[in-house]
């Protein structure tokens, strides 16, 4: 019997886990057929999507992108539906022809999508961390509401959902690895010299610009713990991050006997975005196998949270909880925003997010727009940071 062909949404479909989405769609064209897609500014990008994989809808970040993306394609684009705003962003995310939808759109603008996705009870591949780092309480309250499912595409969390299988052993300690990122040995005073280039050269993996930055700071680390907090329904003090710079051990889970299940595999992320579309199924990625007939080292270090403080502030707010792991990524947002443009110097990164937090007045969100206002106050005080400092600066 042929598998019925699943219709899907992707969130972020001109990013990397986009790209790598529609990778696997290809590999699958008999079960994988693409409803629906969004993206921000990535216009011709968007438009060639558009015309190979012929999906029903596109939406655009706002409805002027959408009238210039109607204006400039529409003649090559006939009878797709363009719409943009996040109204279209909600669309793409609960079209009734998607059982399956990728969030991986970057950053706090994922988050609205990603919910109206798990409030109709879609399967939800979720690469968008912040969505869970921000608002974890009332994503995860969605899906149990409605039923939806959270896949994790996360390599990291794709690893540990393997490990836990449906296995309802008393977890230890989850154990998740970090590649160290590029200053993985660099003294602090080196770490200090950072510049977007030498921060943007990843030993491992390929990827966006934020995600890239933040596996440099380790803050990508700090939101991975809190990601898991919430997928796997684990207390704070029991995950844990250990440094392997091989990324080849995606990460372990350690049950009350001591043993220790590890995922391993290529650093590719194509295995966990096509184990979230195909899941429970197992199908070949087509990457080369890991080459264990050859000789292969694998080494695991302590962080240091002394050259890497992103990684405090993150379990600080982890532990705090209410809306400290929202005030903590909207100020990394800006933060690394204003370095990417050389507006803020990489130690300013950590700088910027311990300020927010300690100015902090905590609340306790119980809905995305309790977040929202926490976001917006975070990144309002946080550009006031970086435009003081920058002040400083020069003045
Ligand atoms: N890349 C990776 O290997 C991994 C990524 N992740 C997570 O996945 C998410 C995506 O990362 P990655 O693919 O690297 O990021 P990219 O920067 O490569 O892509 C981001 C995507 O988001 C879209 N986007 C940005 N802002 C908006 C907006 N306001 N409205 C609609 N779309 C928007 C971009 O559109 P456009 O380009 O058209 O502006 C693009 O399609 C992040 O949360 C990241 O942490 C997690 C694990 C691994
Ligand atoms: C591929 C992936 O999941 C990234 O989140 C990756 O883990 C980043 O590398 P770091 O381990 O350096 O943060
Ligand atoms: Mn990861």
């Amino acid at each position: 019997m042929s598998p019925e062909i699943r219709g899907i949404s992707i969130l972020g479909a001109t990013g990397s886990i986009g790209s790598t989405t529609l990778e696997v769609v290809d590999r699958f064209p008999e079960r994988l057929r693409v409803a629906g897609l969004a993206a921000g500014r990535s216009t011709e990008r968007l438009a060639s999507l558009c015309e190979r994989y012929r999906p029903d809808l596109v939406a655009l970040s706002g409805e002027e992108e959408a009238e210039k993306f109607e204006g400039a394609y529409r003649c090559r684009l006939p009878g797709l539906e363009i719409e943009g705003g996040p109204s279209a962003l909600e669309r793409v995310a609960t079209l009734p022809d998607a059982g399956f939808v990728m969030s991986a759109i970057v950053g706090a603008a994922g988050l609205r999508p990603t919910l109206a996705a798990l409030r109709s009870g879609k399967v939800v591949g979720l690469a968008n961390k912040e969505s869970l780092v921000a608002a974890g309480a009332v994503m995860t309250r969605a899906a149990a509401t409605s039923g939806a499912r959270l896949i994790p595409v996360d390599s990291e969390h794709a690893a540990i959902h393997q490990c836990l299988a449906d296995r309802y052993d008393p977890v230890r300690r989850i154990w998740l690895t970090a590649s160290g990122g590029p200053f993985r040995t660099a003294s602090s005073l080196e770490i200090a010299e950072a510049t977007p280039e030498t921060a943007l050269r990843h030993p491992t993996w390929r990827m966006g610009p934020k995600i890239t930055i933040d596996s440099a700071t380790m803050m990508n680390k700090g939101l991975e713990m809190i990601e898991a907090r919430w997928l796997f329904n684990q207390p704070p003090e029991s995950i844990r991050v250990v440094v392997h710079p091989q990324s080849v051990v995606h990460s372990m889970v350690e049950f009350e006997d001591g043993s220790i299940l590890a995922q391993l595999g290529v650093t590719h992320m194509r295995t966990p975005v096509q184990y979230a579309l195909t899941w429970p199924e197992r199908l070949p990625t087509g990457l080369a196998p890991l080459p264990l007939d050859q000789p292969l080292d694998l080494r695991f270090e302590p962080p240091d949270p002394d050259r890497f403080p992103c990684l405090r502030l993150a379990a600080e707010a982890l532990a705090a909880g209410g809306d400290a792991p929202a005030v903590l990524n909207a100020a990394n947002e800006a933060a690394v925003e204003a370095f990417l443009d050389r507006r803020l110097s990489f130690p300013g990164i950590p700088a910027v997010v311990a300020e927010t937090l300690a100015a902090r007045s905590p609340t306790e969100p119980n809905d995305l727009e309790g977040v929202a206002r926490a976001d917006a106050w975070a990144r309002a005080f946080a550009r006031e940071l970086i435009a003081d400092r920058a002040l400083a600066a020069t003045g």
